[in-house]
């Protein structure tokens, strides 16, 4: 079954390039005309040409002749794409390609594919990679997650390539957490990193912070395997030690105090107070990500969320 990516972001591009390593694959994007005379992403992920087999449209009519659709548009943007391109996008796979809780209503991408596109069946490829790492050809292992086993036995053959290894999971709710719940963590790792509290305090958070992490999960019945795999812990791991994630430098400008260019796409800023809001409903104790919601709203300062943090009653692991 043929393959398009729907975004020409830093990932949605990287994604195509890996894919047409091994065959043509289309990759749409809203204002493609740079790019088609460059044959690179100079805006988003400039120095990784295109590879001959490629193919770049802005005609998502196009794009939507393909079987399979990889959507690499931000959360928060994900339900108005769907909504306004809903009768292309019909009885298609649709993997989302982000990561995140959709602030106006605390669902994840694959529960967004679902209610737009009924008629579509909705996957989610998630996990530890750097858009620019995979554009390069370094090995990276994602998460493949579709409830429906056999499409996502399909989907992983479609989509492994000789340096992107996938793994298969039928837990779609627990893959998107991971995704999503991570950035939240990064973010309160940048933070710590910032204000120069140290190596140890970004151990404590990231340890805490899964904890957290397997805290809402369980509540949302998701399995905690899914959870210790790639798109959990292992993308918590890259995502909190490294200057190249967005949302773990958005912590470092926090912790420093420096300003931070608001259209970066950092999707653990919006649901860091979604899944706060979702939290409060549930009675959930969920105090790193509070702290990262608290800072974001300029309810706090990092000094007082550690403070908190810190003065939280005793309690066993
Ligand atoms: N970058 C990375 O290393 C990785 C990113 N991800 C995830 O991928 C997702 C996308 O991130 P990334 O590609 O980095 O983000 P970018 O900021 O690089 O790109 C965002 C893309 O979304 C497009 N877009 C925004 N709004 C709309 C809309 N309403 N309709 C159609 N297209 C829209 C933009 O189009 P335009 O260019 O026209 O503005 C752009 O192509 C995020 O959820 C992120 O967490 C996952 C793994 C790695
Ligand atoms: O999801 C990512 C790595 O797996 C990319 O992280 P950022 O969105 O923080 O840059």
């Amino acid at each position: 079954m043929s393959v398009a990516v729907v975004g020409a972001g830093a990932f949605g591009t990287a994604l195509a390039i890996s894919l047409a390593r091994k065959g043509p694959v289309t990759l749409w994007a809203r204002d493609p005309a740079n790019m088609a005379e460059a044959r690179e992403n100079t805006a988003r992920l400039a120095g990784c040409p295109f590879p001959e087999p490629l193919i770049l449209t802005g005609d998502l009519a196009q794009a939507a002749n393909a079987g399979i659709l990889l959507i690499a548009v931000p959360t928060q943007k994900l339900r108005g794409f769907l909504e306004a391109n809903k009768i292309l996008l019909a009885s298609k796979t649709l993997v989302a390609c982000c990561k995140g809780i959709e602030l106006a209503t605390g669902a994840g991408p694959v529960t967004v594919v679902a209610d737009v596109v009924p008629n579509a069946v909705p996957a989610i490829l998630t996990g530890p990679s750097f858009a620019r790492d995979i554009a390069r050809g370094l090995p990276t292992a994602l998460t493949l997650a579709c409830a429906d086993d056999k499409t996502g036995q399909h989907l992983q053959q479609q989509l492994t390539t000789a340096n992107l290894r996938l793994y298969r999971t039928t837990d779609t709710i627990g893959a998107e957490l991971g995704g999503a719940l991570k950035n939240v963590i990064a973010i309160a790792c940048g933070t710590a990193m910032g204000a120069g509290l140290g190596e140890s305090a970004r151990a404590a958070l990231m340890t805490r912070g899964f904890a957290e992490m397997q805290r809402l999960a369980a509540h949302l019945n998701a399995d905690p395997q899914t959870l210790s795999g790639l798109s959990g812990f292992g993308d918590l791991t890259l995502t909190c030690t490294s200057e190249q994630s967005r949302n773990y430098c958005l912590g470092l400008s926090l912790g420093q105090g420096t300003r931070f260019n608001p259209n970066t796409t950092v999707e653990g800023a919006a649901t860091a107070k979604a899944v706060h809001l979702l939290a409060q409903e549930s009675a959930l104790d969920l105090p790193i990500t509070a702290a990262v919601a608290g800072l974001l709203e300029n309810r706090l300062d990092v000094a007082t969320a550690m403070r908190d943090l810190l003065a939280r009653p005793l309690k066993e692991e």
